[in-house]
Parts: C-alpha cells; sequence; structure tokens
C-alpha cells in the first residue's frame, strides 16, 4: 500500500508505557513494536522516541532511605533505561529487526558540531535498517540542564532528522476544544497555521506524564512551521500507527498542517536552540518591519539599538523588536563587543545573517 510518509518521527509517551501503579506496560509496548515493524517492512523509515526509563526502574529497585526528587530520577532512570532498551531490543528481534539505543541531552543540541555527529549517527543506523530509539539520558540530565519533556526532544529529532512527520502518541485522542472530560468538547481534527489554541489547553498533565499538552501544541506549532506534519494520537488505541499511516482520513488525531515554505537544516537548529542563547540584540521599529515582512533581511548594526550579555561569534542571540518582545532567533556574526563598537553605523557586516536567522 502506498503511504503518505517515507520517514516518520514516533514519541511514545510515559503515559503510552506506564500502567496505572507506575510500572511499565509490557503488553502496550509488544504492541506498538508490532505495529513499528509492520511500518518498517513497508518501507518507512522509523525513529522512535520513547519515554518509560523512571517508569520502567520503579519497580525493580525499592531505596532503604527517602531520596529528593533528583535522586530518585537518577537511580529509576540509570536501572529503568537498561531494562527499557533490553525489552525493546527482544521485541524487536522477533520482527528479525536490528534497533539501537541513542541516549541524548540537551547540551548535545546546543553545538552544532555535536549536532551533526548526533545527526550522522542517526543517519547511518537508518541506512543499515536499525532502528535508532532514542531518550533523554536521564542520568545527568538534571534541573535545568533537562529537556521540558520528551515533546521537545522528539521535535528536535524530527527537525534534524528531516522527517516528513512527527507522530507524538499520548493517552488522549488528539487536542479537544475543550476540557478532555467534557461530553460538549471534541478533537480538532485539523490546525492550520497561527491558529490560537491557548483557550483550550487545560494545565493538567496525565500522571506520569511531565510537560503536559502545552509543550505538545508549541513543539507541534514550531516543528509544522518547519514544513513537517505532526500528528498527536492516542497511544493506547489498538494499530493506530498503522492506521495513521495507511488510513489517515478515518483515523481519530489532531493533525498540524505543515508549512509549505522549505526551511534550510541550519535554520531548523537555530529555531531549536533557543534554550542556548547568550544574548539579546534590540532592534529599532524600521528594522522590526522589515525583519517581519517577506523579504530576506539580515541584521544589519544600523536596525540595531542595543545588546544585552555577552557572547561570541557563532553564539546563539535572541531578537527582540522594538517593543522588548523577542521575534526571533540567530547565530551571530561576531562577538558581543564587536557588535557593540558597529551599533548605528551605516555600511557594517551583518551582525545576523539571513540564513542564520530565524524569525518566530
Ligand atoms: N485541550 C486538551 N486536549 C487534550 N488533552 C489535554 C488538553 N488539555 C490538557 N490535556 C491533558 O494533556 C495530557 C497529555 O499530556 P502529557 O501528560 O504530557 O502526556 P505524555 O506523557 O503522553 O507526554 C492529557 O492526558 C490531558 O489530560
Ligand atoms: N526521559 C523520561 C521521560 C520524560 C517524560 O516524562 O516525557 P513525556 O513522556 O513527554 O511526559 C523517561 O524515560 O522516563
Amino acid at each position: 500500500m502506498k503511504q503518505e510518509f517515507t520517514r516518520i518521527a514516533v514519541k511514545v509517551g510515559s503515559n503510552v508505557l506506564t500502567r496505572r501503579d507506575g510500572t511499565l506496560d509490557v503488553t502496550r509496548m509488544s504492541a506498538l513494536v508490532d505495529q513499528i515493524a509492520e511500518l518498517h517492512k513497508s518501507g518507512v523509515e522509523i525513529i522512535l522516541i520513547s519515554s518509560g526509563a523512571v517508569a520502567s526502574g520503579r519497580s525493580e529497585v525499592h531505596p532503604q532511605k527517602k531520596l529528593d526528587s533528583v535522586d530518585q530520577r537518577q537511580l529509576f532512570s540509570a536501572v529503568g533505561q537498561a531494562k527499557l532498551i533490553n525489552r525493546y531490543y527482544e521485541l524487536f528481534r522477533e520482527h528479525n529487526i536490528p534497533v539501537g539505543q541513542v541516549l541524548t541531552t540537551k547540551e548535545s543540541f546546543g553545538t552544532r558540531r555535536h549536532y551533526l555527529n548526533q545527526k550522522n549517527c542517526m543517519t547511518v543506523m537508518l541506512e543499515n535498517n536499525v532502528i535508532p530509539i532514542v531518550n533523554e539520558n536521564d542520568t545527568i540530565s538534571v534541573s535545568e540542564l533537562m529537556f521540558t519533556d520528551n515533546d521537545e526532544l522528539s521535535g528536535l529529532i524530527a527537525s534534524m532528522m528531516d522527517t516528513q512527520a512527527l507522530i507524538i502518541l499520548s493517552n488522549i485522542d488528539g487536542i479537544y476544544n475543550g476540557s478532555p472530560s467534557d461530553p460538549n468538547s471534541s478533537v480538532i481534527r485539523k490546525i492550520g497555521h497561527g491558529k490560537d489554541l491557548s483557550n483550550y489547553i487545560q494545565t493538567t498533565k496525565s500522571s506520569f506524564g511531565r510537560g503536559g499538552m502545552l509543550t505538545k501544541t508549541n513543539i507541534a506549532r514550531k516543528v509544522a512551521d518547519e514544513g513537517i506534519t505532526v500528528i498527536i494520537a492516542n497511544g493506547k488505541r489498538d494499530n493506530i500507527l498503522v492506521d495513521l499511516l495507511q488510513h489517515p482520513e478515518e483515523t481519530l488525531c489532531t493533525r498540524f498542517i505543515p508549512s509549505d515554505e522549505p526551511v534550510s537544516s541550519v535554520k531548523k537548529w537555530i529555531a531549536h536552540s533557543e534554550g542556548f542563547a547568550k544574548g539579546e540584540i534590540h532592534i529599532n521599529a524600521c528594522a522590526t518591519e522589515v525583519l517581519n515582512s517577506e523579504k530576506a533581511v539580515s541584521i544589519l548594526p544600523i536596525g540595531i539599538t542595543h545588546i544585552e550579555g555577552e557572547f561570541e561569534k557563532d553564539d546563539i542571540v535572541r531578537i527582540m523588536d522594538f517593543q522588548g518582545n523577542q521575534i526571533g532567533v540567530g547565530k551571530v556574526n561576531c562577538d558581543s563587543k564587536q557588535a557593540q563598537e558597529a551599533i548605528g553605523k551605516h555600511g557594517k557586516k551583518p551582525v545576523v545573517h539571513y540564513d542564520y536567522l530565524y524569525i518566530e
């Protein structure tokens, strides 16, 4: 059967893989592996981003004294990730599909070199028919070094690997246009560019999730703006993955319609690098207007009003409009001292070149 996508990223949330008591739901895992195997055999390249390390470690160790939340996460994930990947290895082996583990951290997306190393690793895995199974390295990612959750990680992976779609599997059928528990609300089937969803999203999270629907929505929007279809669907529904690819119209889910303007791979990286920004470049009203227009323009010293923070050449900075609102991110062409000296001057080189500028 002809499928819409040939390379996809699939994110499986903690709640899909976790039973009510917080332990790993191996039956669900097995059902998902069967579906991924079916798609893999039909020629779809798949990158799996799987949560579940903490959940699978929880039932293995019983600490003698009370641990704080960081210690708990480190202990459970260290034990649980080994168990999780072992389960996946065994389940995929029944289908004769080799899998490989990729553990990453937020910092590994901060420099372009690390970013490209990770990309190369997963590319060579796919070329050799190995399914990459990605998770955050929870043992060393603590507090501000952590991803908000695996939705954020899956967005980075989809963008980095140029997938055509990102499928986020949660314990809910999609984004509801009201409280999911209200019988009058229903799943929004398609979401186009620029639609404001803030009124619909409740801040409640499912019991074992970290980020909630709000991070899913924000990530989905950003990834769709880069030209990737994003689908939020219920991973607990039988055959959901195969149905989403083979019967897209009949399968309940929320789809974010991708932008049809191509975005370069450098811009994709910059778009997701906001967390590493070292400083701010504030621009005047005229520069704000041209940047918000359809024109491809760089940030020149003449349009800069002031600079905040210290940065080196090639660092990521936030771009702030004349009212102090962030409008984008970019990679700087010079350090903060040089940028400072050039402010307001004509005929100087761009501080952020268009090729390294991502306007939100
Ligand atoms: N408008 C909404 N539509 C759907 N789900 C919502 C909405 N608002 C809040 N939610 C909550 O978001 C939860 C899913 O997010 P999350 O807990 O992060 O799951 P996961 O672990 O799969 O990433 C749902 O179980 C639901 O309770
Ligand atoms: N990395 C963590 C999962 C992080 C997390 O909870 O993410 P999510 O499934 O998006 O709520 C783990 O494997 O336990």
